[in-house]
């Protein structure tokens, strides 16, 4: 990239320019999502109305960035248009005949906000809710400052929009607790509104923390921030939530002080997803929105390329992926690798570099997981952050108790080409599923330990039923060294510059140990290859004619597994 219309920091009227988003002009009554605010009803003493914008830009040494939009697809399938309370309801591509569905806006909650709570300023708005300051009158809270975001009935116009609140409200209430993750303290409606209450965080956005720190942070500094994000993050994937919507606007913090606590918030677009599950709609804002998004097939690992933005973001200060219209960001996100050539980028550190590419991976299988991230030596070498349960490892396990003998044992040689460093992940994953004092874990290790974190989001996500299903299949205890045979991703490993080493070395392991002369119908067999592909024609150069061992080739296509491989040929 490496042009000034891209930064953050840019001049004054290369962001101009690039501010495309309607939230940014200067009349409330020109955005295509404003609506007045739904309080009219509720806040009767405020000399604004609490209508009144917050002005970013005025109190601003630079102009700063628009809060970064929502896709448009998303805005017309959740909210009927661009104006969601006049304009037609666009017809649903899916044609589930969601124009003719009467909205039922009824939730469930109790009715008694007024009789709960005294409104107060408003703290903050978004594209679907405005945000307040507010007393709790009674109860446990009784004289305790907390957040209200209003979301206006009005504005439900779609089964889908309606649907996103209650998730919104039923996520936010089964993940109560971590402490990365904003406090819900109930949700309340009437006629007009739907209230969501949480703890405040009176330290502002990470957006504006950004922006007054002239559009950068130090290394040490992003640090901070990165771990705590991927705390909360990983604590979600592991719960069976992707959150859809990481930008630096969705991240609080509770107080002004330099090291406050970061809280993520707005669980406004986030998902329950399994790990066998694909999502396919089209959610997000679009500097932050990942490429298998926008191939309408992915899951958990969105959100690490979002982290990945953010990171690239805070490092230096620019965007990686931008243009001026929505569908150019689209492409630049597709297409185009972020750049590391211009400053500060080559005096930052190599781990930075390296951490922040590995999150920007194109390929969702390469990318890390928000555990292995907490792992990457950027952030280890100075903090030592806790490293949690990843649900990845339960995929992969599975993968391997179901792959061939042949396969495991190729795992087990590319295993032992593991660094220190590499294998410190993995080491804290197999203590995290508890061995015994014999150093041995059984499958339902994998249960028990996952239990522990267990949340109602788990079994609403179907990851309870996924861990049971894994536990439950039969294969013998597992050591350390055959656990790391088992939890390596050969494709996150491809994902490395010293992949091919790894690969030789492994194969002369395997060369002593586990190499043999195949039959061509065997090996197609281990490969799950149907007998009308033309076996001699394909699998020819995966045997070595002098001995017919496997090759060099075969190895490596053994390593990918069976339905890489089968992928590869169809
Ligand atoms: N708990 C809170 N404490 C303080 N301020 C808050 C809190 N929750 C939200 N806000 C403020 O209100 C703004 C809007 O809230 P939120 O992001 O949940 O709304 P939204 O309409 O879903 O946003 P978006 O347009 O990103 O979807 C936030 O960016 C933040 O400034
Ligand atoms: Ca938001
Ligand atoms: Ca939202």
């Amino acid at each position: 990239m490496g042009i000034c219309h891209a930064k953050l920091k840019a001049n004054p009227k290369a962001k101009c320019e690039d501010i495309t988003d309607p939230q940014t002009t200067n009349s409330p009554s020109n955005l295509p999502f404003f609506t007045p605010s739904p309080l009219s009803s509720v806040f009767k003493n405020s000399p604004s109305g609490g209508t009144k914008r917050r002005s970013r830009s005025r109190s601003r040494p630079f102009p700063p960035p628009s809060p970064a939009k929502h896709i448009k697809e998303l805005l017309a399938r959740r909210h009927g248009s661009g104006k969601p309370n006049e304009a037609p309801i666009p017809e649903n591509e899916d044609g589930d005949g969601e124009e003719f569905v009467e909205v039922n806006t009824e939730f469930g909650y109790s009715k008694e906000f007024v009789g709960n709570y005294e409104i107060g300023e408003e703290v903050g708005r978004g594209h679907f809710g405005f945000t307040y300051k507010a007393k709790a009158k009674k109860g446990s809270l009784k004289g305790r400052n907390v957040a209200v975001k209003i979301i206006a009935k009005s504005k439900m116009t779609t089964a889908i929009a309606v649907e996103d609140v209650k998730r919104e409200v039923k996520i936010l209430q089964a993940l109560n607790g971590h402490k990365n993750l904003v406090q819900f303290h109930g949700a309340f409606e009437d006629d007009t509104n739907v209230y969501i209450i949480m703890e405040l965080c009176e330290g502002g956005e990470l957006l504006d923390r950004l922006l007054s720190r002239g559009g950068i942070y130090s290394e040490e500094d992003a640090k901070t921030v990165i771990v705590q994000i991927l705390n909360a993050v990983a604590f979600c994937h592991l719960q069976g939530i992707v959150h859809r919507d990481l930008k630096p606007e969705n991240f609080l913090f509770t107080t002004r002080e330099e090291d406050s606590i970061l809280k993520v918030i707005d669980f406004g677009l986030s998902e329950y997803v399994n790990p066998d599950e694909k999502l396919n709609d089209i959610v997000g804002s679009a500097y932050y929105v990942a490429p298998e998004v926008l191939h309408r097939s992915y899951g958990t690992q969105a959100d690490m390329w979002s982290i990945g933005v953010i990171a690239y973001i805070l490092l230096c200060g620019s965007r990686p992926f931008w243009d001026r219209t929505e569908s150019g960001i689209f492409r630049t996100v597709l297409k185009e690798d972020p750049s590391f050539d211009d400053e500060p980028w080559p005096s930052l550190s190599c781990d930075a570099k390296d951490f922040v590419q590995r999150l920007l991976h194109k390929d969702q299988h390469i990318r890390l997981t928000a555990a292995q991230a907490l792992c990457h030596p950027w952030l280890t070498n100075h903090l030592h952050p806790k490293i949690p349960l990843d649900m990845i490892v339960y995929k992969l396990v599975r993968a391997y108790i179901y792959s061939s003998s042949l396969r495991k044992l190729a795992l087990n040689a590319l295993a032992k080409t593991l660094s220190f460093m590499q294998l410190a992940y993995l080491r804290q994953q197999f203590h995290l599923l508890g061995p015994n004092k014999n150093g041995f874990i059984s499958l339902q290790n994998f249960k028990t330990a996952l239990m522990k974190a267990s949340t109602d989001a788990m079994n609403e996500s179907g990851v309870t039923e996924y861990v049971h299903m894994v536990s439950s299949s039969q294969y013998k205890r597992l050591d350390f060294e055959e656990f790391c045979a088992a939890a390596i991703s050969v494709h996150q490993l491809k994902g490395i510059e010293s992949w091919e080493q790894h690969a030789r070395y492994a194969y002369d392991l395997f060369e002593e140990y586990g190499n043999r002369p195949i039959m061509i119908e065997e090996l197609a067999s281990e490969l799950g290859l149907a007998p009308s592909v033309p076996l001699h024609v394909v699998l020819q150069d995966w045997i070595r004619p002098s001995d017919g061992k496997l090759s060099f080739i075969g190895f490596v296509k053994l390593l990918n597994g069976v339905s890489s491989s089968r992928n590869k040929k169809t």
